[in-house]
């Protein structure tokens, strides 16, 4: 990680900004300066709490709203469906090779390419975006700029000279159809697990875990319940010395973000000075079992590699141990394991998953073993939260004992509790502290001759990181290693930028416009440029968008810092573009995904999390 030094900053382009200037608006009140506040519009509505757990839903029937989760499943995403839908295997007309295994004949997908393309919606304007970055587009004839990339009279696409056509370019983490089979049949081999998870049962008291396991849990796992071997275990320990290293020091960490946190905007993050990303929280069963949306979350974008770290969600010993081996054992891409300790969402709590780890530290022990046993050469670090009730932080006590009984790579702690709305701060204090102990741990492992090789534990704070002031302030603390941005990185994605600038930057609304464009395009090259790949980057483009509205630009601002928790009154940008890309109407997002995306089509709707009514086209 490359430091600042004086020279390398950027002389300060905003003379005009007044510092501490005491504010003359209320407390939480973002304070725009006079000219730019309209009178009578209506003041912006967050709710990050419902953002954080859109797409985990909470209430009673959990179960049958969970096999919804995976690709934003909660909300009404419905599709606009083409009227005749193509047979994949006469999508690539220059592909002769592929065959149809039920024939034409037989097969329930039109192979009529002449039908299926005058039933199409007439081309969106312009290149298209896939074909211009990667030299031919895997959406064939079913793209919707098809026109760009395609001869009518030989029926044939275009393509680049000498273009390697290669699928899923650019992405990691891919596993086949029949692997996914295999889990799904119980017939993938996981030996390692299998051993690990035979020890930890042994050394658990089963009943209790066995009582509340649902049908589907014990029809996947039958423990073995041999005697304690204690002796056998720690010959068997992973430790982190043995492990890929990890390099948290001053790293510039994105948090793991359900829905928003998509491979697209990682990808736009790494190339906006990010040096770690992680995947979407993904649920350790559905994994091991083979889910299609389940297994979309690991995937990355190679940019992403090294320091692209996969999160799981999980209670179980068992379920930690085989997620953890088939992560190992399937994927290519992954630099560590990190197991989600802070999810405050009822659904993962009542199942004593995310947060509710915090309260069951032996069972978040035995997770992190088993995890650290079968993930190889994986390291596997841990997020924690400061506890689950406001009064009484649990994390540095157990801080201690993940340091001590574990083999973790990496601690980081969101310095709330459960019970603590984002409206509150976040505790730094609280999180200073906690980084003392794994500073004092770190140097007594230095000391002791035998543990020289062992790497450092890294310690990364994280909460309200919205300004380099605030990042610096943390990375000055001897113990806190980094900081994983959250909302920081969604609204101000060239957080990393200032961090390294070490100033403010007044980003120009067409500049922020670029960043919302290269967005739509990694978003096409990742779901593709055809309908569905299109509604989808529309859908998720939005997502990026209700929290990039809530920018507001620093050359607006009375006085600085800007603050995370403070909502702006109403406010107009210093040009049109601006005014449009501060805008809290979701009808505002659609606009923008249009500049990128063509019309939105009849039957897109996007819902804003906070909203109960759909916004559908008219
Ligand atoms: C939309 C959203 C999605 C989130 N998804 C996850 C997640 O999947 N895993 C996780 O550990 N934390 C998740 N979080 C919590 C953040 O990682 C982070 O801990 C929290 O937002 C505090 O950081 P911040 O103040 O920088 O936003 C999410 C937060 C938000 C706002």
């Amino acid at each position: 990680m490359s430091e600042i030094t004086e020279d390398k900053k950027r002389s300060v382009e905003h003379d005009s900004l007044e510092r501490n200037v005491k504010p003359r608006l209320e407390k939480g009140v973002a304070p725009i300066k006079q000219e730019y506040l309209v009178i009578g519009g209506v003041q912006a509505d967050y709710n990050d709490d419902e953002a954080e757990s859109s797409k985990h839903t909470s209430g009673e029937k959990e179960s049958k709203k969970e096999k919804k989760r995976g690709q934003n499943k909660k909300r009404d995403l419905r599709q606009a469906h083409e009227e005749i839908k193509l047979c994949s295997s006469v999508v690539d007309p220059n592909d002769k090779t592929k065959e149809c295994p039920y024939g034409a004949d037989k097969c329930r997908f039109s192979h009529d390419i002449q039908a299926y393309l005058a039933s199409k919606p007439a081309d969106i304007e312009g290149t298209c975006p896939v074909y211009a970055a990667i030299g031919y587009c895997p959406s064939g004839v079913k793209c919707r700029w098809l026109g760009s990339h395609y001869n009518p009279e030989t029926g044939l696409l275009l393509e680049e000279e000498g273009v390697e056509k290669k699928e899923h370019k650019g992405e990691v983490n891919w596993i086949s159809a029949t692997t996914k089979s295999q889990l799904q049949k119980k017939k993938l081999p996981m030996p390692v697990s299998d051993e690990m998870i035979r020890f930890l049962d042994s050394v658990v008291i089963v009943n209790d875990e066995k009582n509340s396991m649902t049908k589907e849990e014990r029809e996947n796992h039958e423990p073995d319940q041999n005697k304690l071997n204690a002796a056998s275990y720690t010959e068997s320990r992973f430790r982190t010395g043995e492990k890929k290293r990890l390099n948290l020091r001053n790293a510039k960490i994105v948090s793991p973000l359900t829905t928003v946190g998509n491979l697209p905007y990682r990808r736009l993050m790494r190339s906006l000075g990010a040096d770690v990303t992680y995947s979407e929280m993904a649920l350790a069963l559905p994994l091991i079992q083979g889910s299609n949306s389940e297994w979309a979350l690991p995937r990355a974008h190679e940019s992403e590699y090294p320091g692209f770290g996969v999160q799981i969600a999980t209670a179980k010993h068992w379920q930690a141990c085989k997620a953890a081996e088939a992560i190992q054992t399937l994927t290519s891409h992954v630099s560590e394991l990190n197991l989600n300790c802070g999810c405050p969402i009822d659904m993962l709590y009542r199942k004593g998953e995310g947060s509710a780890l915090l309260e069951n530290p032996s069972r978040m022990l035995r997770i992190l073993k088993g995890m650290s046993y079968s993930s190889g050469e994986i390291p596997v670090t841990v997020k924690i939260r400061m506890g689950v009730k406001d009064d009484k932080p649990v994390a540095e006590n157990l801080v201690r004992r993940v340091l001590n009984e574990t083999d973790v790579a990496a601690i980081t702690l969101h310095g709330r509790s459960r019970q603590q709305r984002y409206t509150r701060a976040a505790d730094w204090d609280y999180i200073s502290r906690v980084g003392a102990v794994v500073k004092d741990y770190n140097e007594q492992q230095e000391e002791d001759k035998d543990k020289v090789d062992t790497p450092p534990v890294y310690f990364v704070g994280n909460g309200d990181c919205f300004t380099h002031e605030d990042w610096h302030r943390a990375v000055s603390d001897e113990g806190i290693d980094s900081v994983m941005v959250a909302r920081g990185a969604l609204i101000k994605p060239w957080i990393f930028e200032e961090v390294e600038a070490q100033q403010y930057l007044d980003k120009s609304a067409s500049e922020r416009l670029a960043y919302l464009e290269k967005y739509a395009k990694f978003a096409l090259e990742h779901w593709g440029s055809d309908e569905y790949g299109v509604n989808s980057a529309r859908r998720y483009l939005c997502e990026f968008i209700s929290f990039t509205h809530r920018y507001i630009p620093v050359g607006i601002l009375e006085r600085l810092p800007p603050k995370l928790n403070e909502r702006p009154p109403p406010w107009k940008g210093r040009n049109e573009l601006e005014t449009l890309l501060g805008s809290s109407d979701y009808k505002d997002w659609i606009k923008i995904t249009e500049m990128f995306l063509g019309k939105a089509g009849d039957g897109f709707s996007f819902i804003p999390k906070h909203k109960s009514n759909s916004y559908e086209k008219q």
